[in-house]
């Protein structure tokens, strides 16, 4: 199955609650017409998307990972506008004589050539009933209403169908992603340091030992560290994905400092001239005042082998937990400098809006999303697969 097909089966949830929604807002006051090409006015989009952000960072290495095999990569919007042209090739194929022809055979053609689709003219009543659908799956109160207001330039009094609106939505929503989605950066610098923040049960281990395998399939020297030194059973979770990833897995007795550990995975990482080190950490948010201090010593101690580490500090955060992922945001960026996240857990989950919600709030960049408890489950963050597979429109 392709990467498309596999994120849309597993945002299911997702999709299939905004798919019925619409659905029911264009029955409510819509009427059944001939589907003549009313195509959802992509020339409206005359204010152009800002481009993505460039990276700001030196230097990135030219084979960032994760990254999706080109072949999987989704079609870009410039393919999709080409689908309807093809699909109004159709009836055009009928049999010259035959559609020149007044005949029962050929009105019957016609009609099949043309079905009757339910359609609602976008009106405010209609555009307050898809903020509420929005709000319902996780986007966010402002969200929903930026992305209905866009919705509604140029569009207001139109006669929609529900896949017509999708695709509105699905563009809107693709433009809030789009300057956010950036892989994870890599820099020559040897090793790279990156800490894995966020709260417990968040998918940290599960996200380490994807990241682990991915990088390590890209021809990188990778070193896990165990900081969750407290819990045995995170340190032994680690240790069973760094065997799954082929990664060695650095951890200290339970109770230990955890800065201490970190310092000893930083002077093996460079013995060993790895390429990254990953470092896990503590997600106990029960007690902000001791894990701050615990991740200010680990990049204390940290920076006195490398004043620039940790390169990257990558937030984790789980999608089922719906807004509360935002208030974890806030949280985090005050106990560390958060420079990517990294959602888990969107099989499976009807709260895939929130994503959106992250991305127009904080703006902070998302690396990649997992989808499933597999070592594979880690996928490049494509907003346009993500926005597609989020409102439901099929291939
Ligand atoms: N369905 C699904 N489950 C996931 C995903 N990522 C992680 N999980 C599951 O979520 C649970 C918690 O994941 P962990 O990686 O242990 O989370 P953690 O943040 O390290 O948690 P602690 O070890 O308690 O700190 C595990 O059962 C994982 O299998 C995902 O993308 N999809």
């Amino acid at each position: 199955m392709s990467l498309f097909g596999k994120l849309k089966d597993r945002l299911f949830k997702s999709s299939s609650r905004l798919e019925e929604g619409l659905d029911a807002i264009v029955s409510d006051g819509g009427a059944p017409e001939a589907d003549a090409p009313q195509r959802a006015a992509p020339e409206d989009r005359d204010h152009a998307p800002p481009a993505p952000a460039p990276q700001e960072d030196p230097a990135p290495d030219p084979q960032p990972a994760p990254q999706a095999p080109a072949a999987t990569r989704p079609e870009g919007p410039r393919d999709r506008a080409d689908a309807p042209r093809v699909q109004a090739a159709i009836p055009q194929a009928l049999p010259e004589e035959e559609a020149a022809r007044p005949g029962i055979l050929g009105r019957l053609r016609r009609r099949d050539a043309s079905p009757q689709v339910v359609r609602r003219a976008l009106d405010d009543a209609m555009l307050e009933q898809i903020e509420e659908l929005l709000i319902a799956s996780d986007m966010g109160v402002d969200t929903a209403l930026r992305v209905t207001a866009n919705m509604a330039e140029g569009r207001f009094g139109k006669r929609l169908s529900t896949d017509e609106i999708k695709q509105v939505l699905a563009d809107e929503i693709a433009r809030v992603l789009e300057p956010v989605a950036r892989p994870m950066p890599l820099y020559p610098k040897k090793p790279q340091v990156v800490l894995v923040v966020g709260v417990n049960g968040s998918g940290k281990t599960t996200t380490i030992g994807k990241l682990a395998s991915q990088f390590k399939a890209a021809g990188k020297t990778v070193v896990i560290a165990a900081g969750d030194t407290f819990r045995a059973a995170a340190v032994g979770q680690l240790q069973v994905w760094g065997e799954r990833a082929g990664v060695p897995v650095l951890t200290a007795p339970e109770g230990s400092d955890p800065a201490s550990l970190a310092f000893d995975a930083m002077t093996r990482a460079e013995a060993e001239g790895a390429d990254l080190l990953l470092i896990d950490t503590a997600g106990r948010l029960q007690n902000r005042k001791d894990l701050m201090e615990e991740l200010s010593k680990i990049v204390r101690v940290i920076r006195k082998k490398d004043p620039e580490a940790p390169h990257n500090t990558l937030l984790v955060l789980d999608a089922t937990t719906g807004q509360n992922a935002l208030s974890q945001v806030q949280t985090f960026r005050e106990l560390a400098d958060v420079t990517g996240l990294v959602m888990t857990k969107l099989d499976g989950t009807a709260k895939g809006g929130v994503l959106v919600a992250l991305a127009d709030k904080f703006g902070l960049p998302i690396h990649a999303i997992g989808v499933g408890e597999q070592i594979d489950d880690l996928a490049p963050f494509d907003p346009d697969e993500f926005a597609r597979a989020l409102t439901g429109i099929d291939r």
